[in-house]
């Protein structure tokens, strides 16, 4: 008998009736149906489920005390000062998110053509890791590795003659990423798509005795529209010169993806990512399939503006789409996703218990 989907082929030509109690039913065998005629048959075959141990928190640190500032082309998200930043961190340990990740939004005062502000120990990023660390030390915190909160260019690397320079950007990575181990940072996450910087962040991080700290890869970061409110959010909008193709992914490349991911692995990545995320769900299938590595996805700020701002017009319901769109990335395969909707995914899922 030849098998397809899980049923003997032959059975669907069988017809087992004559007669029937219900006028005009069809000769049906299999009624799919059947196992979704209410919530709990549902729940019974459910395949994939999100929790909120899938989550990654990110949040906006800005400069001062008790500042709260809107973002405003992401609404519900602001940028927070560190003694908010630790506030928000309580509220992801209540939530039993396991880890939040921070971006700076860096006052243009304090950016240069090399994105010195990023390898000062003192800096936005390692005041709040050392708060929110001192307060609350068993939450995760992922700190993102790259130039651009800091660059007046707003490139993730260093630049000369339009060029973004490989190697020498590198050697400034792995500088900001010791200043965000040595405050506490559990998660080094380099995002800028340099060329062998895994390597050199891990051998940074071994000299240093910082042996535990992980490295999460964004392993296949494409070249996206969807990055727009977040530039927003850390001041790079404005400064930004041209675009980052010459070092992120091209949106048209899967192998492509495998190989970097491939390579950030042998590199010593513990943990990969791809970004962004809803465009990018058969990349996200083909990683996990093919490395069998814990395999995160960012939901990036455009993702979540589109949900949120079609919810604000009243045109979708926010708090279904925000769900379908998270339970997604688990059905392609991811173990964690990085997304601004996490408190409210988090209290949603809390509430339903
Ligand atoms: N390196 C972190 C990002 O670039 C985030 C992008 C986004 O949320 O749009
Ligand atoms: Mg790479």
């Amino acid at each position: 008998m030849a098998i397809k989907y899980g049923r003997p082929i032959e059975l669907r030509e069988v017809s087992r009736r004559d007669s029937t109690a219900v006028p005009h039913a069809l000769d049906l065998t299999v009624r799919p149906r059947r196992n979704r005629k209410a919530e709990w048959a549902r729940r019974m075959v459910r395949e994939n489920v999100l929790t909120t141990d899938d989550l990654i928190w990110p949040l906006f640190l800005i400069d001062g005390h008790n500042k709260r500032e809107q973002v405003a082309s992401m609404p519900g998200v602001d940028r927070l000062s560190v003694d908010q930043a630790v506030r928000e961190a309580e509220r992801a340990m209540k939530l039993t998110i396991p880890c939040i990740a921070l971006f700076p939004y860096t006052d243009p005062s304090l950016r240069d053509e090399e994105g010195s502000e990023a390898t000062n120990p003192d800096n936005l990023v390692c005041q709040a890791v050392r708060a929110i660390k001192k307060e609350f030390p068993e939450i995760g915190i992922l700190c993102d590795v790259a130039l651009d909160p800091f660059t007046s260019h707003g490139h993730d690397g260093l630049i000369s003659d339009g060029k973004i320079l490989n190697d020498e950007t590198v050697a400034v990575l792995v500088r900001q990423a010791l200043v965000q181990a040595e405050a506490g940072c559990d998660i080094i996450a380099p995002s800028d798509m340099m060329d062998g910087r895994v390597a050199a962040i891990r051998e940074g991080l071994d000299r240093s005795g910082l042996l535990d700290v992980q490295i999460m890869a964004y392993a296949a970061k494409y070249a996206s529209a969807f990055y727009g409110p977040f530039r927003d959010a850390i001041g790079s909008a404005k400064t930004l010169t041209g675009d980052k193709r010459t070092y992120q992914m091209d949106s048209a490349n899967t192998d492509e993806a495998l190989r970097e991911v491939e390579l950030d692995i042998a590199e010593g990545a513990d943990m990969v990512m791809v970004k962004p995320g809803m465009p990018y769900l058969d990349v996200v299938r083909r990683v996990k399939d093919t490395f069998a590595m814990p395999t995160f996805v960012y939901q990036v700020s455009g993702e979540y503006a589109m949900i949120a701002a079609a919810a604000n017009n009243g045109w979708l319901d926010g708090e279904r789409a925000m769900m379908e769109s998270l339970l997604a990335f688990k059905r392609a395969g991811a173990d964690g996703v990085l997304s601004y909707f996490a408190p409210k995914a988090a209290e949603k899922l809390r509430t339903q218990g």
